[in-house]
């Protein structure tokens, strides 16, 4: 049976009557094929990166799994069309927190023709593409059972200044969203999703490590796409990831590093190692306190035997 992703951020919808993906309960998501060459491109991409044998097995894990394209029922009753099959990303999740961040200060491909260069210069400038190498898309925050998400409109999404994007990502980890989404974000899943051995920071180490030295692709206007389970998190279960999706405007990258995503994907490293590094300064201040002790916050049992103590 297919329906609407329930945890789409950004990108064309299904909903309303519009042409977007669907997905099915056997994990799969259905991407429509664009016109204007987009989806001829995307598949193309597709194609060539899990046939290049050169693509290390470590790198390949940051893509969605692709099964070919099938005709299928478009989601806007134009009837069946041809669609990408992909792995859904997010498939098996309860309640995830996810967040597309668009890669690179400008999102068009130099043979783009003149009215679309127009169309996304004016957006690159009127967003962070431009100052910060990337923006975000879109993001929805796992609160709890009765707040639900916290996801912010699209138009506010579209608004951030480096502040705002600076806000976004450590909101992106905090618990307190519910209570006052303009308060200061506790940042409590900080160190679990964003710090954590192998969690978002080590991943996007991990990426740009291949960026550095792959020449055979020029992802423009791509997407980080990070996700983990909010309701895990405490436990230790967050299993956050990095994925990379949408490859509608992937060019050939004739020998050349693609310095136009490395320069954002390294952008955004630095704003989530800035917020790993003052947690990490959070959690010292707080052994040293004595309110911490194995990365666990003591019980009030525990503080008070170590006061009688001392
Ligand atoms: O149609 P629009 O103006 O919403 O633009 C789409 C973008 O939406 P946004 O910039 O968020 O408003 C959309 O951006 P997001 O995925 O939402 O970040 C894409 O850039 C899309 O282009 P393509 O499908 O990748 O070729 C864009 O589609 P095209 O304009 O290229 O069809
Ligand atoms: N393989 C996937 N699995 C799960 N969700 C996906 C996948 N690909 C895309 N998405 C969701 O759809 C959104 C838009 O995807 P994208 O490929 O950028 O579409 P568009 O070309 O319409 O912009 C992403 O922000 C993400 O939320």
């Amino acid at each position: 049976m297919l329906k609407v992703p329930d945890h789409q951020v950004a990108g064309h919808r299904a909903d309303r009557g519009k042409l977007g993906p669907l997905v099915d309960d056997s994990g799969r998501f259905y991407k429509p094929l664009q016109s204007d060459q987009r989806g001829d491109t995307e598949v193309a991409f597709y194609e060539s990166f899990y046939s290049n044998t050169e693509i290390p097995g470590h790198i390949r894990k940051f893509f969605p799994g692709f099964h070919g394209t099938q005709i299928i029922e478009a989601s806007d009753g134009s009837g069946p069309q041809p669609h990408l099959v992909l792995e859904d990303l997010v498939a098996g999740r309860m309640n995830p927190s996810v967040m597309d961040i668009k890669i690179g200060s400008r999102t068009w491909y130099p043979e783009a023709s003149e009215q679309y260069i127009q169309k996304c210069l004016g957006k690159d400038r009127n967003s962070t593409s431009v100052s910060l190498g990337f923006r975000i898309s879109g993001l929805k925050v796992y609160q709890n059972s009765e707040a639900g998400f916290w996801q912010p409109e699209k138009k506010v999404v579209y608004s951030f200044n480096a502040d705002g994007v600076r806000s976004a990502l450590r909101k992106f980890v905090s618990s307190n969203l519910s209570l006052d989404p303009d308060a200061d974000p506790d940042c409590l899943y900080a160190s679990t999703v964003y710090g954590h051995r192998g969690g978002i920071l080590a991943q996007l180490l991990q990426l740009k490590e291949w960026f550095e030295v792959q020449t055979n692709y020029h992802f423009y206007s791509c997407s980080l796409l990070i996700f983990y389970d909010t309701e895990s998190a405490l436990d230790g279960l967050a299993d956050p990831k990095v994925k990379l999706v949408d490859f509608a405007h992937v060019m050939d990258g004739h020998g050349v590093i693609d310095h136009n995503f490395l320069g954002g994907l390294c952008s955004v490293i630095k704003f989530i190692r800035d917020i790993v590094d003052e947690d990490n300064k959070c959690a010292k201040c707080e052994v040293n306190l004595g309110l911490k002790e194995n990365g666990f916050y003591k019980s009030n049992t525990e503080i008070e035997l170590d006061y009688e103590a001392s």
